[in-house]
């Protein structure tokens, strides 16, 4: 038996556009994510990946097969009760933070459950950003903290509800390495401490390392699966098609 918040795709495919234009972006892909488990999609650009995580996280909807959280299946939902799922159910955390200019860093942690219409428990904002090492900074504004500060808040707000699984799509893109390694020290710890489910897309071997699993993805299919114990350089070889599975 799965445990409850461990996520199944079954077939999944996803084809952009119709007919001679058509663009076949997931090929039939067969994979679960287990509660507890922090997995890395790697594969060139253009490979599925964003399109991957998309559809894994009911953002948005497979061409076929199923996408199971638990034993929910997202395909059953309609848009309101998908829109209630990733709410409470799942955290996105994106390259460019996403966070929103005229907020503090507290105000944005708290928007997931605002959004909600939930009133946040005491202490449930602070605590998040004491957990990304920011419980001094939830007064300031996005435009006056630094790019991993940044990534750290949005890291807050996708925790703050608990979330069963975090999405991450480049979380690291547009830090420096120093500031790369704490993102991805926090996001080890979302697994390790909490056993929430990690999913992040990256094209860099040495994030990918952080992860228990490597999926490499090309044209559409998962090529290659590594398992720990996981090196930039193994990771580096296998994403170049250095290794099978
Ligand atoms: N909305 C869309 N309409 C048509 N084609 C799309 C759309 N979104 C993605 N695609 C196509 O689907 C394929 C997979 O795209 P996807 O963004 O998932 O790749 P990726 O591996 O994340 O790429 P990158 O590393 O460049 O971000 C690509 O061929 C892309 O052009």
């Amino acid at each position: 038996m799965p445990t409850p918040d461990t996520l199944r795709l079954r077939s999944v495919s996803k084809v952009y556009g119709s007919a001679a234009r058509s663009v076949t972006a997931l090929n039939q892909i067969t994979t679960e994510f287990r509660a507890g488990s922090f997995t890395a999609v790697m594969g060139p650009s253009g490979s599925g990946k964003s399109t991957l995580l998309h559809c894994a996280a009911g953002l948005d909807r497979p061409t076929s097969g199923e996408v199971l959280l638990g034993d929910t299946d997202l395909g059953e939902l309609d848009e309101t009760r998908l829109t209630e799922l990733r709410r409470e159910r799942i955290g996105f955390v994106f390259q460019s933070y996403n966070l929103v200019s005229a907020l503090t860093a507290a105000q944005n942690v708290a928007l997931p459950l605002r959004l909600a219409g939930r009133r946040p428990q005491p202490g449930a904002v602070d605590g998040a950003l004491a957990e990304v090492g920011l419980a001094a900074r939830g007064a300031h504004r996005p435009s006056e903290l630094s790019g991993g500060e940044q990534q750290r808040v949005a890291l807050a707000r996708a925790l703050v509800t608990r979330p069963a699984a975090v999405f991450a799509d480049e979380p690291t893109g547009a830090l420096d390495s120093k500031t790369s390694r704490d993102v991805l020290t926090l996001l080890r710890a979302v697994v390790d401490r909490h056993r929430q489910t990690v999913v992040m897309v990256t094209h860099d071997p040495v994030a990918a390392a952080y992860a228990d699993r490597v999926l490499v993805m090309v044209d559409g299919r998962i090529t290659q699966e590594l398992t720990a114990p996981l090196t930039a350089e193994s990771v580096a070889l296998a994403s170049r098609g250095g290794l099978s599975c």
